[in-house]
């Protein structure tokens, strides 16, 4: 394919939670997707003439549901995303055909091309993603660096992040208050967190606090 494309990728974190999802397919790839939407919340209907034993379980269990037949031109509408996840290449492009038309956005696990987003490798850590996106170049590489990233992240990162989260409900909006969000995970309070310093880490973000004045 030549590179007649000229624009990057922009990632984004979708909020899916309750949201109407619909998954054509249902082998081992859609297996896959089922469950990384199941764990984002969606409301999910997945549609194939056969399915796999874990997606025929969840179905059973009420945690998606399953219609059992081929694809058919009007089964899009009404979903907020769709993900294609076939053997069949011509199922794709039949949907992207559909999506297009109702400017839903498309996922087609088979052809980089129709998609209007690619998923990247996912790690987690409590509330911590780490995503690896190569623009379609290079899947299993996206994979290996994504395993080497989240090992990046301890669980001293993830007791930071919720701090933070914790303080930024509670931090007055103040000038200051992005100072001290900043020095929480910086080294003048979450390196000497990481050294051991207890003490010394809360008494300096104690002190920065108090200058923004009452909090909530
Ligand atoms: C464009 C994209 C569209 C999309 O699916 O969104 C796409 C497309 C295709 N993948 C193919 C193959 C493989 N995909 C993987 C693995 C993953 N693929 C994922 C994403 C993406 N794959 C999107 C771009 C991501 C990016 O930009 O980096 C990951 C990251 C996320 C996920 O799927 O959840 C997940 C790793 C998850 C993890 O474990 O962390 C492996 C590795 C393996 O299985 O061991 C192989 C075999 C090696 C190889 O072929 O390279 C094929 C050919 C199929 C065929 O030949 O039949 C196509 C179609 C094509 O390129 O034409
Ligand atoms: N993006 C990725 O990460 C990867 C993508 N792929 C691609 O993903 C696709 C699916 O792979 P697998 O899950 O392994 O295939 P599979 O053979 O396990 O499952 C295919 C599924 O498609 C369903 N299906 C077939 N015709 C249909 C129709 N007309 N309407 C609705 N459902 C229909 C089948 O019933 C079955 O559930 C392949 O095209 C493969 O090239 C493969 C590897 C990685």
């Amino acid at each position: 394919m030549s590179s007649a494309v000229t624009a990057i990728d922009y990632p984004v974190c979708l909020r899916l939670q309750g949201k109407r999802v619909l998954l054509i397919g249902a082998g081992s790839i859609a297996e896959g997707r089922a469950l990384q939407l199941l764990e984002a919340g969606v409301r999910l209907r997945v549609i194939a003439p056969a399915a796999t034993d874990t997606l025929r379980h969840l179905a059973t269990e009420g945690r998606l549901e399953l219609v059992e037949r081929a694809y058919v031109p009007g089964d899009v509408a009404g979903h907020a995303v769709v993900f294609v996840a076939t053997d069949d290449r011509r199922v794709s492009l039949a949907v992207a055909e559909e999506t297009r038309a109702l400017g839903i956005w498309l996922n087609a696990a088979d052809e980089p091309d129709l998609c209007d987003f690619t998923l990247p490798s996912v790690g987690r850590r409590g509330p911590i993603t780490v995503a690896v996106s190569t623009a379609g170049l290079a899947p299993a590489l996206a994979r290996t660096l994504r395993r080497q990233l989240v090992e990046q992240v301890s669980r001293h990162h993830v007791r930071l992040a919720r701090l933070s989260g914790w303080l930024r409900e509670r931090l007055p909006r103040t000038p200051g208050r992005s100072r001290v969000l900043r020095l929480l995970v910086e080294d003048e309070f979450g390196g000497r967190l990481a050294r051991g310093q207890r003490r010394d880490a809360w008494a300096r973000l104690r002190t920065e606090i108090e200058t923004l004045g009452e909090t909530r």
